[in-house]
């Protein structure tokens, strides 16, 4: 029988306990429930498919995205919202698992850090993790649907052979979200950050940011076009730039604020007006801005 808050007080602790056990009964009918209406959206996901769709992967980040922050929106009470996501991400990791396989890939950048723990967190507890010995290997098995999904390492400035690079117009790999989303784990992996890389159409969450790789010619300093960029599209970060193989010219990869899938002839636009004059110019994903540290304390 479900008591009141204020009658809590009065109840002896087997009392407290049939309270606990009714509401645990509860949230596992729920989830029992839950579960049906996601392999619906399976079968839903699997009929589009065989009319013709594309999409073989169920990961929508930016419908995980929109949860994630409806959660934290309507909480209250003393539960910690980085644990209440959490009960969620393994929720929606497993169901995930029940509409198709999912295995997940790793790789390291050249310090050997790798994102097995946000990894862990953000898939769940049963999904497979791969560990690839080079992002390259990592990314051809992301194109060949041996994994489903990949984290890799955030980006650094100036590395030898990014990551990022293999990204292009001719891949159907894109970057898709940005780790941690909600939280942080604490100790091992705290300090890293990554991006989930994955072949599947970009889809707005409502609060997205948007990552483009430009050519430049080498001609043009690396804080020329820092600031160019700055100045043409406000809110820009610089995430890394290379030098390509023939070396006449880098490769920028850019970090702006706002959803602009299929749509680099903005920042074309916006790059020739402040004189850059860009060769060649593709939107290489788009990601939910995670929800920032002080909206979970
Ligand atoms: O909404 C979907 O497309 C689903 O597959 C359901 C669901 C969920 O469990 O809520 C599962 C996986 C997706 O990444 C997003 C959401």
């Amino acid at each position: 029988m479900a008591q009141s808050d204020e009658n809590l007080a009065n109840l002896d602790l087997n009392g407290l306990r049939a309270e606990i056990d009714d509401i645990d009964q509860a949230l596992q009918s729920l989830i029992i429930r839950r579960t049906k209406v996601v392999q619906a959206v399976g079968a839903y996901k699997d009929r589009v498919i065989a009319a013709g769709g594309k999409v073989k992967v169920p990961y929508r980040p930016a419908r995980e995205a929109r949860i994630m922050r409806t959660l934290v929106d309507r909480h209250n009470g003393a539960f910690p919202k980085t644990a209440l996501i959490q009960i969620w991400r393994e929720m929606i990791a497993a169901g995930t698992r029940l509409e198709a396989p999912y295995t997940v890939a790793l790789c390291r950048n050249a310090d050997g850090v790798d994102c097995w723990e946000l990894a862990r967190l953000n898939f769940g507890c049963l999904n497979e993790i791969v560990e690839f010995d080079t992002p390259r290997e990592a990314f051809y098995a992301l194109e060949e649907g041996r994994a489903a999904v990949g984290v890799f390492p955030k980006p650094e400035l100036g590395e030898a052979q990014p990551w990022w690079t293999l990204l292009s117009d001719d891949s159907p790999v894109r970057i898709v979200s940005k780790l941690p989303f909600g939280g942080r784990p604490v100790g091992r992996g705290e300090q890293t950050e990554g991006f989930v890389l994955a072949a599947i159409e970009l889809e707005e969450s409502g609060d997205d940011r948007t990552l483009f790789i430009v050519s430049l010619p080498n001609e043009i300093s690396m804080d020329t076009a820092r600031k160019k960029i700055a100045n043409g599209i406000d809110g820009s970060a610089i995430l890394g730039f290379s030098a390509d193989e023939t070396g006449d010219r880098r490769f920028v990869l850019v970090d702006v604020p706002g959803f602009f899938c299929n749509r680099a002839e903005v920042f074309q636009r916006a790059l020739t007006d402040q004189g850059l004059d860009p060769e060649d110019l593709s939107v290489v994903g788009a990601y939910g801005v995670p929800i920032p540290e002080d909206a979970l304390s």
